[in-house]
């Protein structure tokens, strides 16, 4: 398996996705700052594998603080937590990792619990979360995975992979889990400008595993989508709102509505830590604005005129209307999303509640 981070006795370990596919080589993180440059500087990156990493920040910060008493500890806890919230802003699953292991921290300060025994539970909580996203993966395969076509080809943008996850990955597992049924899927695999994590990554993960697989620029699929050659689409994302707007790498929203045009069905993978049940539509999801340098440069080398005006969202909103099904580990959910979306929040509550 793609070992993307990996809980280590001498910190968390990132294989640096930005070197890939040249070079295969790991950051190992000491201290919760370096989680979070690693998190900033997209040496990690994909919502869930952004959630768990958070968490493992969250933890390995609370695991190597020197801080004896319990306020002094809390002090610092919410320093971390702060400091890893200030990475990037769009994918939710950095704040429900954060919140998932400060939660728990506040539960066992509550009761007084001693700080040794604190430690080992938020990094026991951490790695329990790695466990969980693979999981969760598995499971949106074992979803989704009859959605897509016996036989053809599936477009997917950015990188929504084992690369993205803790392992085999939210579109791209559905994918997976198609091909392990019998599915005879090749891959489109849209190159992803500017950071290029469809050309790079999605190419180099599923040659790995000897998936077919074509990498097209951005703006080929239109024509692909015209002649017949694209069957699906399947994405992943940073954040779903009640509603069921989409946040994803941007370029995605232009893929939904080329699907549409040609009846195509567009898909999203996601696990439910990516719903974000407090936002009621996507025009509220904060849209991280990276360097510009990242489109004025490829590969070091300047593309664009000296002084020229850049954009670089990182990520757009597709409006729910061109979604047509969203697959979690929970189930598929269909449209009106607001319903579907609430039903099976309720009945997992429920659930967890009866046991
Ligand atoms: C399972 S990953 C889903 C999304 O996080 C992915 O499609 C994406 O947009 C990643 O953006 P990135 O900027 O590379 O972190």
């Amino acid at each position: 398996m793609i070992p993307t981070l990996e809980w280590l006795p001498t910190g968390v370990n990132f294989l640096d996705q930005t070197k890939l596919p040249l070079e295969e080589t790991y950051v190992l993180a000491t201290d919760y700052k370096q989680v979070a440059t690693v998190i900033r500087d997209m040496i990690v990156r994909g919502a869930p594998a952004i959630g768990v990493s958070a968490a493992m920040g969250m933890a390995i910060g609370i695991d190597r603080s020197i801080a004896t008493t319990l306020p002094a500890l809390t002090e610092e806890v919410a320093l971390i937590a702060k400091t890893l919230a200030e990475t990037r802003p769009t994918a939710v699953n950095l704040f429900w990792g954060i919140d998932e292991i400060r939660n728990l921290y506040i539960q066992l300060a509550a009761k007084d619990t001693a700080i040794s025994e604190i430690k080992s539970a938020v990094v026991a909580k951490a790695r329990r979360m790695y466990d969980e996203d693979i999981a969760a993966c598995k499971q949106m395969g074992a979803h989704g995975a009859s959605l897509l076509p016996k036989e053809g080809t599936v477009l997917t943008h950015c990188n929504a992979g084992a690369l993205a996850t803790c392992g085999y990955g939210s579109a791209l597992g559905v994918i997976r889990a198609a091909i392990e049924r019998g599915h005879k899927i090749d891959v489109f695999a849209d190159e992803t400008r500017p950071f290029l994590q469809g050309a790079r990554l999605t190419a180099w993960e599923l040659m790995k595993d000897n998936i077919p697989t074509t990498v097209l620029c951005d703006n080929m699929a239109a024509s692909l989508m015209r002649q017949g050659r694209i069957q699906a689409v399947i994405v992943g994302a940073d954040r779903i709102a009640a509603n069921g707007d989409v946040a994803n790498k941007i370029g995605t929203y232009g893929v939904a509505i080329l699907a549409k045009e040609h009846n195509i069905p567009f898909y999203v993978a996601a696990p439910w830590s990516t719903l974000d049940l407090a936002t009621a539509h996507g025009d509220s999801i904060p849209i991280e604005q990276r360097d510009a340098r990242e489109v004025t440069h490829s590969n070091g080398k300047q593309m664009t005129p000296n002084g020229v005006a850049i954009e670089n969202p990182a990520f757009d909103v597709t409006p729910a209307k061109y979604v047509t099904a969203i697959i979690t580990e929970r189930g598929v959910l269909t449209a009106p999303y607001n319903n579907s979306i609430r039903a099976m929040s309720k009945q997992t509550e429920s659930e967890l509640t009866a046991v």
